[in-house]
């Protein structure tokens, strides 16, 4: 299986072709659904479009994914933090539901350590991030994870 990522602006100009309308931060929730419904009709691989809700899809399913932090778009790279996670987890996936609890390995952590005392902006963020993410346990994963599927409506 295959697994293309891209924050919104991204997965929708590899639809396009096109350099997209949508600004580099644009995290509208309808906009990820209707351009991963639109990806994965062209496109065999499962689509993760990443940001503030983070959309996954499949042939069939569409799952979002609601934990995470403003200081992840703060941080440049997390994106390619969130590439490298998935990569490691594919190897082990064979289910969609399987990756969209390994998409939800770095918002978790994020919001982990925001309810630790020792986070006081991006910088320390990172820091403290970098640590959950080697602590990060399957039960807090289970316990915090905010996963819902999204009911399509039949056409
Ligand atoms: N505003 C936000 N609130 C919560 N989580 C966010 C927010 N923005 C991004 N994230 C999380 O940050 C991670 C990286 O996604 P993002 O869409 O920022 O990637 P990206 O734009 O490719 O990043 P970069 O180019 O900096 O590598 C994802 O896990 C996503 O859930
Ligand atoms: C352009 C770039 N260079 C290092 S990290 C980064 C962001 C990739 O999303």
């Amino acid at each position: 299986m295959q697994v293309i990522r891209g924050n919104l602006s991204e997965i929708a100009a590899l639809l396009t072709g096109e350099q997209s309308h949508l600004g580099i931060d644009s995290t509208s929730e309808a906009d990820s659904v209707k351009t991963a419904l639109k990806f994965a009709a062209q496109s065999k691989a499962w689509v993760v479009i990443s940001g503030k809700v983070d959309t996954i899809r499949d042939g069939q399913q569409v799952f979002q994914i609601t934990n995470g932090h403003p200081f992840l778009a703060k941080n440049v790279g997390m994106g390619d933090a969130l590439d490298g996670i998935l990569a490691l987890g594919l190897a082990h996936c064979t289910m969609i539901e399987e990756l969209v609890k390994v998409a939800a390995i770095l918002p978790v952590a994020a919001d982990l350590v925001m309810e630790e005392d020792k986070v006081q902006g991006p910088a320390s963020f990172k820091m403290a991030l970098m640590d959950k993410l080697t602590n990060l346990s399957d039960q807090e994963l289970l316990d915090f994870a905010h996963i819902r599927k999204v009911e399509l409506a039949r056409s």
